[in-house]
């Protein structure tokens, strides 16, 4: 396991352009100003150039005429291309328009005119996001999405996805058929319990599955008419929103106990009885609900839990990507002493899928795997001296003793000093908490390579910016953050590099290898299987300069590999059931390349299709 084979195969070029194919026609049971008001048939471009409104349409004359559109346009035609160019045109002269304004007005105002676009016309808004994923990926995912979310009620425009809430107990099994989409292959669920490091959202948290479900399009090709994005609204901690008038959402303290678990079962019976093969990803929920409804279902249905599975699928890759820039054999993760900060359902997740690996490499053997494990809370150091300790982070509490000069309750700083770790993970939702001293007590480790991972988002929760890590812990370190930022220059030429870890190398992937394998559930095999793939995605060289996940630009291509490597590892543990018109036993005599090709071929790709009237 964990070879590291460089991977052979020729990455996808950013996007295929402008494919010179001939798209197969899209039935449409709709005609005339019906057309033009469905954003995913809608061929007209809207947009804002030098301050005239102008409408591009895409529609040709012979189109018009079948669909009954004649009239109903200005008569120029353009096409998809210089649609695009257009659309482009006016979100660059925005961003012209709004320099030295806060980032937080420029931002908002990037988000608004994609969601504009989106709104309109689906085509053009995917090509736009698959084509200049890097750019617009920190608009509608995190951490632009964090902003839009603490906003939502302001910015809320025309609804996205369904909501569920409390006062829809026992109607669900009715409701789901409300949802126009014949197929749904992928579902976000929240309960905006737990959003990025933002906390309690309440129904604002739809955000999140939004924004989670466009990065399923752009980097897995799922067809977005197939994607679903879910609230759960069981009320809200949160007084403010409670207080606020114009708050969206239910105003009532969040259920708690058996009533809260009773309208996720419903929902979750609800889904699985009209789509009985869409993959629910459940995404930021508190980590209580995180755990129990992860272990509660995940048998029963084919989902899995992003934050702890997902996340610990691209630490553990980021973590083995450490070693190897140390110059070590991957077998030396046994002796990387890793202080992970924050003991939520990301950190522990991270925790113990490090610990299966480790176990994994001393050949299943649980003895001891983990020891050099650090696990840090609100509290300080948890030890099994912790009054109530959690039960979920017990396995990795220290015994008293077992690190002379550390108690319990030790902070952060001492914790550092002491251990001397190779790494350092934060996964608090504290900003700054990596502060000048703790980074400059990692000058100390044992590493000649420190690692340090600010895992949180969005970007003000993250536990150190890029410039303080290089500026404080040394410029030999390698660094990721979970938002993005940019690399460092470190002067004479030389480049902090800044990784992204962050769950979007993964969770796309998951979600389309367990789709198109028909698994019955996703297991641990599957989740390892993706972590595998994408800690050995990354080339010597790479690595050397301190790169230890791909470029966002790339993530297309990665997703398509660890979609393959999910689908393989659930055709071996026999749980795939096949897909459409494959079926199970045409999966298992696929080679590797062959899934490959399986899973690209089935990537959507947004192109205008000549539109025929289903009469
Ligand atoms: N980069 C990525 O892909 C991901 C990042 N995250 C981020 O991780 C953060 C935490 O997420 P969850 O684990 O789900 O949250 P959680 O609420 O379950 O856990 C937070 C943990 O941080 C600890 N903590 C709070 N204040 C602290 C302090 N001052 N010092 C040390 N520890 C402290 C808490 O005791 C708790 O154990 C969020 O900001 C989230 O955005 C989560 C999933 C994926
Ligand atoms: C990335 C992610 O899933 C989170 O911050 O919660
Ligand atoms: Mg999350």
């Amino acid at each position: 396991m964990w070879k590291l084979a460089r991977v052979a195969a020729t990455r996808l070029t950013r996007s295929r352009r402008f494919s010179t194919a001939i798209p197969g026609p899209c039935m449409v049971h709709k005609r005339g100003a019906d057309i033009l008001h469905d954003p995913w048939f809608n061929k007209v471009l809207f947009s804002f150039c030098f301050l005239l409104l102008t409408s591009d349409t895409g529609f040709p004359l012979t189109e018009r005429d079948r669909l009954g559109l004649r009239g109903l346009l200005p008569p120029r035609v353009i096409s998809f291309e210089q649609q695009y160019a257009r659309f482009m045109e006016s979100y660059r002269s925005l961003e012209k328009n709004t320099q030295g304004q806060p980032n937080s007005v420029v931002s908002l105002a990037k988000w608004r005119i994609l969601n504009r676009l989106h709104d309109r016309n689906e085509t053009l808004y995917y090509r736009a996001l698959i084509d200049n994923i890097k750019d617009f990926a920190p608009i509608i995912y995190t951490p632009t999405v964090g902003l839009v979310c603490q906003n939502y009620s302001g910015l809320f425009r025309r609804p996205r996805g369904m909501y569920f809430s409390a006062k829809d107990k026992g109607e669900m099994m009715s409701m789901i058929y409300n949802w126009p989409a014949h197929q749904v292959d992928m579902i976000v669920l929240t309960d905006g319990s737990r959003i990025l490091g933002l906390g309690d959202l309440g129904v604002q948290g739809i955000g999140i599955p939004i924004g989670k479900l466009d990065m399923y399009v752009a980097a897995a090709g799922i067809n977005p008419q197939r994607i679903l994005p879910v609230m759960l609204d069981v009320g809200t901690n949160n007084q403010k929103l409670l207080e606020d008038r114009l708050y969206l959402g239910l105003r009532q303290p969040r259920l708690e106990g058996e009533e809260y678990l009773e309208i996720v079962d419903e929902f979750m019976e609800a889904v699985h009885a009209r789509w009985p093969k869409a993959i629910v990803q459940f995404e930021d929920f508190q980590m209580k609900w995180a755990f129990e409804t992860l272990e509660r279902y995940r048998k029963r249905f084919c989902m899995f839990n992003d934050d702890i599975q997902g996340t610990a699928g691209v630490a553990l890759a980021g973590l083995l990507g450490t070693v190897r820039a140390q110059g070590r054999p991957l077998t030396d993760f046994v002796n990387q002493k890793i202080v992970v900060v924050g003991a939520g359902s990301a950190g522990l997740g991270v925790l113990s899928m490090a610990v299966k690996a480790l176990s994994r490499m001393a050949g299943n053997s649980e003895a001891g795997a983990g020891k050099q494990f650090f696990l840090v809370d609100k509290d300080g150091l948890v030890t099994k001296e912790r009054n109530n300790l959690d039960p979920a982070a017990a396995p990795f509490a220290k015994a008293p003793g077992e690190i002379v000069g550390l108690r319990e309750g030790a902070s952060l700083h001492e914790v550092v000093k002491k251990v001397k770790p190779h790494v350092l993970l934060g996964l608090s939702g504290v900003g700054g908490i990596f502060n000048e001293e703790v980074l400059k007590a990692m000058r100390e480790s044992d590493s000649t390579k420190p690692a340090i991972f600010a895992m949180s988002n969005p970007t003000l929760n993250a536990e150190c910016t890029a410039a303080d890590a290089f500026k404080h812990a040394g410029e030999n370190i390698v660094f990721a953050s979970g938002s993005p930022f940019e690399n460092i220059d470190l002067g004479n030429g030389k480049v902090g590099y800044v990784n992204q870890a962050n769950n979007m190398y993964l969770f796309p992937g998951i979600g389309l290898g367990a789709l198109l394998s028909g698994a019955r559930s996703i297991s641990d095999g599957m989740l390892q299987a993706a972590a595998e793939c994408l800690a050995t995605y990354i080339t010597e060289e790479e690595i050397e300069k301190g790169i230890l996940y791909p470029s966002v630009d790339s993530i297309r291509h990665i997703t398509a590999e660890v979609g393959a490597a999910v689908l393989q590892a659930a055709v071996a543990e026999e749980l795939a059931e096949g897909h459409g018109e494959v079926g199970p036993k045409e999966l298992q005599h696929m080679s590797k390349e062959e899934i490959t090709e399986y899973i690209t071929a089935n990537m959507w790709f947004p192109i205008y299709s000549p539109l025929v009237h289903e009469k």
